[in-house]
């Protein structure tokens, strides 16, 4: 599984995101398309980005009724991303659905994943206000066992998690892991949270980093802060 770093494009206008993309001259990060950016601007920005050498990781975090989920997904697979989600809080009937809609008719799909529990999310708030009675680990690893018995590719969790996905899961599947901070950073709303070097070691495989890079004073300096620090 290659590491690499997605960087979560969190504008609300394609000038802005290209403005961004464009400080990065050459280098072509893997990015991240979230809700903000494709309900703004639509598929377009997707063929856009994708025309100009990125690969994509859609992060739309579908949920809901199978027969929806799996129209969507179908929907979306014309779009040639190479990374799609939705949310594991359904059930397996819905990520089958999915996997089901997003395979094209020539048998190719993205790298499907479940996102597990959101990593602003911390135990006690899972526990008291979701209503959910475990620990954040057993939550998580429960999750994932859904994700890849319905034969996803891998979840997203916090790289707190991604040794124990890995464990109960397999290697090969896939941990993508938001929830970055550099040491010196400032969590914002992020709470299950570690720096890129930490990451590495937990065993993620990808790292999720949106804020640390899009606000720095020299994002293309911090992008490769994360690629030294996750990858070296
Ligand atoms: O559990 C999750 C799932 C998705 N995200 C997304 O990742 C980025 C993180 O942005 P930062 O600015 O680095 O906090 C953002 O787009 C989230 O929607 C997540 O943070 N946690």
């Amino acid at each position: 599984m290659g590491k690499d770093v997605i960087v979560a494009c969190d504008f609300s206008s394609k000038a802005e995101t290209l403005a961004f993309l464009d400080q990065f001259s050459g280098r072509k990060p893997y990015v991240k398309i979230g809700m903000e950016l494709f309900y703004a601007e639509g598929p377009s920005i997707v063929r856009e980005i994708k025309a100009r050498g990125h690969q994509i990781f859609l992060d739309l975090k579908l949920h809901d009724i199978p027969n929806t989920v799996k129209k969507a997904m179908a929907v979306l697979s014309r779009l040639d991303v190479d990374m799609i989600n939705l949310h594991a809080a359904g059930t397996r009937a819905m990520m089958e659905g999915a996997l089901e809609g997003v395979t094209r008719p020539d048998g190719s799909r993205p790298l499907v994943i479940a996102v597990t529990q959101l990593t602003s999310t911390s135990q006690t708030r899972m526990q008291e206000e979701l209503l959910i009675p475990r620990t954040m680990e057993e939550t998580v690893m429960a999750y994932a066992a859904n994700a890849a018995q319905a034969g996803l590719d891998g979840v997203v969790c916090s790289p707190m998690e991604a040794g124990k996905v890995h464990e109960a899961c397999g290697r090969n599947f896939v941990t993508v892991t938001p929830g970055i901070r550099f040491a010196e950073g400032d969590k914002g709303d992020q709470v299950r949270v570690t720096t890129p070097a930490q990451a590495k070691d937990l065993g993620s495989d990808y790292i999720v980093v949106g804020r640390p890079i899009t606000a720095a004073a020299d994002p293309v300096a911090a992008y490769e802060r994360c690629v030294r620090e996750f990858t070296d």
